[in-house]
């Protein structure tokens, strides 16, 4: 697939939590105890001879059983939701075209189950879709009123749970945002590094790629909230997390430990070269990030990752190379 639209679809679920790959237990008894209540159907079908429709309700039996059954092990991946979307979807319109009446029933649960399985987007625009296709279906097959009813219900039901949904999905975005992200500078959290370095070193374990941790201590911080404040000394910090957000690459992480404290993970690079990266950015700091007579300086300590080491060693390995380097500063008074 093209790279760009697989970036775009990954984002986009990546954005919204579905609430099926949250509560993936909740989800399944649901969907178990739908397929359960469809079981009258087929039977009904097959004693009046009604083969088509007896097969297509075992088939969304089926889906749903074996949707239930994922959920059990591990959360929904976008290709299989996207199937079942599909699928259910497909078989609902057949219904639709061959007993009206109980597709109309099952519409508003159909379509409530949509915004539980996909993103808020794609949600809205799948029932919306299936909303419009099986209404058009209804006017044209049911009694008016039963169709113009059944059409309205369905209707509020996807707005209401629409509506829902993007209260669940502001909420939980809000609170994931204050659990993983620090407050001032928008930059990332130390509990959200401690992820990100598990996996980074799961990385380098399997596929033998490298990864480099920069730990940076901005120099003379005190200093600077002493003389101008800490209105001042907050306004450089933000100034200096936006410059490295501009400076890094797309898959390169910037994480706030605390105070004038922080850590770049740069995936996929030499040491070598890790260290001229950051190099270059020491030299520009102070040109970007200063405030009256002060110019922000700032030290860095540089180590690769390796399989051996566990995640606090890395960070020992660098602490100890930023300590190493603050003091040469030192000793060279630049600071
Ligand atoms: N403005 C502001 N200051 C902070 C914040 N968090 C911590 N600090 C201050 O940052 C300073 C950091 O102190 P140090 O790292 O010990 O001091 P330093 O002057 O940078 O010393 P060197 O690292 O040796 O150059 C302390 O004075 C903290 O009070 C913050 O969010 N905003």
């Amino acid at each position: 697939m093209n790279t760009k639209l697989q970036f775009g679809i990954d984002q986009l679920f990546k954005q919204q939590p579905v609430l099926m790959n949250r509560y993936p237990r909740y989800a399944a008894a649901v969907v178990f105890i739908t397929a359960l209540l469809l079981c009258y159907f087929p039977i009904k079908y097959a004693l009046n001879a009604q083969w088509m429709l007896a097969i297509s309700v075992v088939i969304i039996i089926s889906v749903l059983l074996i949707t239930g059954v994922r959920l059990l092990k591990k959360p929904l991946n976008v290709f299989n939701s996207v199937l079942i979307g599909v699928v259910e979807g497909m078989m609902l319109m057949y219904l639709a075209s061959s007993s009206p009446l109980a597709a109309a029933i099952w519409l508003p649960a159909f379509l409530v189950a949509l915004f539980l399985l996909f993103p808020f987007k794609v949600a809205c625009g799948f029932a919306f879709f299936y909303w419009l296709t099986l209404s058009t279906s209804f006017i044209s097959q049911l009694d008016f009123e039963i169709a113009l009813r059944s059409t309205l219900s369905s209707c509020i039901v996807m707005m209401l749970t629409a509506v829902i949904v993007k209260i669940y999905n502001d909420a939980i975005g809000t609170a994931e945002g204050l659990a993983t992200t620090d407050v001032l500078t928008g930059a990332l959290n130390r509990r959200t590094m401690l992820n990100v370095l598990h996996k980074e070193h799961e990385r380098v374990a399997r596929y033998g790629q490298t990864c480099c941790l920069v730990m940076i201590d901005l120099d003379n911080f005190k200093m600077l909230n002493d003389t101008y404040g800490h209105s001042s000394g907050d306004e450089l910090l933000i100034r200096f997390v936006k410059l490295m957000h501009e400076s890094i690459r797309k898959n390169d992480t910037l994480f706030r430990l605390g105070g004038d404290e922080f850590m770049l993970v740069l995936p996929c690079l030499q040491i070598a070269d890790a260290y001229a990266f950051v190099s270059r950015l020491q030299k520009i700091v102070p040109q970007v990030v200063n405030y009256k007579t002060v110019e922000l300086g700032m030290s860095f300590g540089v180590c690769e990752m390796s399989e051996s080491d566990t995640i606090n060693e890395l960070i020992h390995n660098a602490d100890i190379a930023l300590y190493q380097n603050k003091l040469s500063r030192k000793a060279n008074t630049q600071l």
